[in-house]
């Protein structure tokens, strides 16, 4: 079964916990948290005290994709916030490896993530360490954004990957997911599919959670 993680980017922040609960009851899996820092995507979102005020709100796992540089500064302060999972750009970590083991030493779940322009292959080296696999289907920084179709393939290679491999991180995807978007990712491999206006613009959040998973299966 498809897991559907809305990302609170395109939530009502001026009512944050109310939306979070409506989405945990109307059936999500995991809650996407996107930290911005205006210097590795041109937006600034959430810190880590947002993530410790949303912790108590939720029992599900707050799902913590960080858009941001120098990623090892700050990883402690969402472990301690309360981040089930963390994921870190590719791109914007120096040290990968260091990055990831940083995580784990956390106690946290360790994820990785690539934007669409950059070669899967990067990421071989660093999927034995990985729990989750994040690939974008947009370029990072804003909700709302057009699924880019190249990410069908994208995905259809990390499944491969894994399972040549015998491993067992799961893979996320993140941008422009809809109901004909989420059945393409999941016949590829995908197991998990952020969600963000999909899920937040729609006035009955259960409804377009049941939308989405009923797409899979049809
Ligand atoms: O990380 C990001 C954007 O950088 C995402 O998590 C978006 O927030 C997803 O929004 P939709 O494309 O589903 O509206
Ligand atoms: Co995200």
């Amino acid at each position: 079964m498809v897991k559907i993680a809305p990302s609170i980017l395109s939530a009502d922040f001026a009512k944050l916990g109310e939306e979070i609960k409506d989405v945990e009851t109307g059936g999500a899996d995991y809650i996407h948290v996107d930290a911005m820092d205006g210097h590795y995507v041109p937006n600034i979102t959430i810190g880590p005290l947002v993530v410790e005020a949303i912790k108590p709100i939720t029992s599900l796992p707050l799902d913590v994709h960080l858009m941001i540089e120098n990623p090892d500064n700050y990883i402690p302060a969402f472990a301690k916030a309360g981040a089930d999972i963390i994921t870190v750009h590719q791109e914007a970590s120096k040290h990968l490896h260091r990055s990831i083991q940083l995580i784990k030493a956390n106690g946290v779940k360790a994820g990785v993530v690539i934007n669409p322009a950059t070669p899967v292959e990067l990421l071989y080296p660093i999927l034995p360490e990985v729990d989750l696999v994040l690939l974008m289907s947009v370029n990072p920084g804003f909700g709302g954004q057009s699924f880019i179709n190249s990410t069908i393939q994208r995905i259809e290679q990390i499944a491969t990957f894994r399972k040549e491999h015998h491993l067992d991180f799961e893979i996320e995807v993140d941008g422009g997911i809809n109901t004909k978007t989420a059945k393409q990712c999941v016949d590829a491999g995908a197991d998990v599919l952020v969600a963000g206006s999909a899920v937040f613009n729609h006035a009955n959040r259960r409804e377009a959670i049941n939308e989405i998973k009923d797409a899979v299966k049809g």
